[in-house]
């Protein structure tokens, strides 16, 4: 569905310079230096897959994702989606998808919301049964009954996110592009808005791409990952995959009758220790989760005990150690 290949794509920024004289001189001799946000990237999506592209700030994200939607053209390379190429036939191919710029909006600010969708309608000439159709979907499981005669500019950051999320799909887009759609929501938006991305991949099997910095839409969301650094692709590979080959440490929390002697077991790493309560770190290359155990049942006395994998936010950060970025 998606084939991105050899993507190359550079800015030219002109150096800021500070004080009179040099500003004065910039004028007349302006200087550039040249920004390689994408040094050929690669990929392909299959269709109904949920991909999470992610990196740290200024990876190249957004801008393979604006190469995607044909915001931007490339310096070389192709990318063809469900036959198209982006940036050359524009008009037809924007049929085909939904683009969500967390940061941005596609609403109109001053009109009320309902009649940003109704001009939505028409400007992809969706028929009035599809249309009826697809936005009583969208309010009911975005739940937007009570803010769609609302202005945009009078809408919580939440609020507007799940009607940006309603306007991509007005036209039943089969690719959703969502360049981190749960940006600044709180804790009850953002679930809402995974569990309307899960329902529509399900449902109408829409492929997903989408760019995040929280690892738990990545966890909720995505069965696979790709990791883009300094413009460069670094990994393509499942979750899970992920997880074995980074997230070999669990912690075990133990709670114990009272014991004054700190806990030595090698492979463990202690997180913290009282008199009645310790944290382990217990690395699985080294020793095994129930070798710990038994070990610890025959010098305490316990009461309680948990044990729990390493967030993958943790496994994402190693994961940006090992490269570097
Ligand atoms: N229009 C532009 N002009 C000049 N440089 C740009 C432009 N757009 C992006 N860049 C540069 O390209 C690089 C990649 O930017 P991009 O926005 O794709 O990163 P990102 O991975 O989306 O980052 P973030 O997580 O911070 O949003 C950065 O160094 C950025 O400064």
């Amino acid at each position: 569905m998606i084939k991105v290949e050899g993507i190359n794509k550079s800015f030219k920024v002109a150096k800021r310079t500070t004080g009179l004289k040099a500003g004065l001189k910039s004028l007349l001799h302006r200087e550039h230096t040249i920004v390689h946000a994408l040094n050929d990237v690669n990929f392909t999506i299959k269709p109904g897959e949920i991909v999470g592209y992610i990196g740290p700030n200024g990876a190249g994200k957004s801008t393979t994702i604006k190469v995607m939607s044909g915001i931007l053209v490339p310096d070389s390379g192709t990318c063809e989606i469900m036959g198209y190429t982006p940036w050359k036939d524009r008009v037809e191919y924007v049929k085909n998808i939904g683009v969500v710029f967390g940061q941005r909006s596609q609403l109109w600010w001053d009109v009320p919301v309902i009649d940003s969708f109704a001009l939505l309608k028409d400007i992809y000439h969706v028929p009035d049964t599809e249309y009826k159709e697809t936005l009583s979907l969208l309010i009911e499981t975005l739940e937007l009954k009570d803010i769609l005669y609302s202005p945009v500019r009078q809408l919580s950051l939440g609020q507007r996110m799940r009607c940006e999320i309603a306007a991509s799909l007005i036209h039943n887009p089969q690719i959703l592009f969502l360049d981190e759609p749960t940006i600044g929501l709180d804790a009850v938006s953002k679930i809402a808005v995974r569990n309307f991305i899960k329902k529509i991949n399900k449902q109408k099997k829409v492929t997903v791409i989408l760019t995040t910095h929280d690892m738990f839409d990545i966890e909720a969301l995505c069965d696979r990952v790709i990791l883009i650094g300094k413009g460069s692709l670094l990994y393509d590979g499942n979750l899970q995959e992920l997880r074995s080959r980074f997230g070999s440490h669990r912690t075990i929390t133990l709670d114990y009758k009272s014991s004054n002697s700190p806990i030595h077991i090698p492979g463990t790493t202690t997180l913290s220790w009282t008199e009645e309560r310790a944290i382990l770190s217990v690395d699985t290359t080294q020793i095994s989760v129930s070798e710990v155990i038994m070990k610890l049942t025959h010098s305490l006395d316990l009461v309680d005990i948990s044990v729990t994998s390493q967030p993958i936010e943790d496994i994402i950060v190693q994961l940006y150690k090992e490269y570097e970025i």
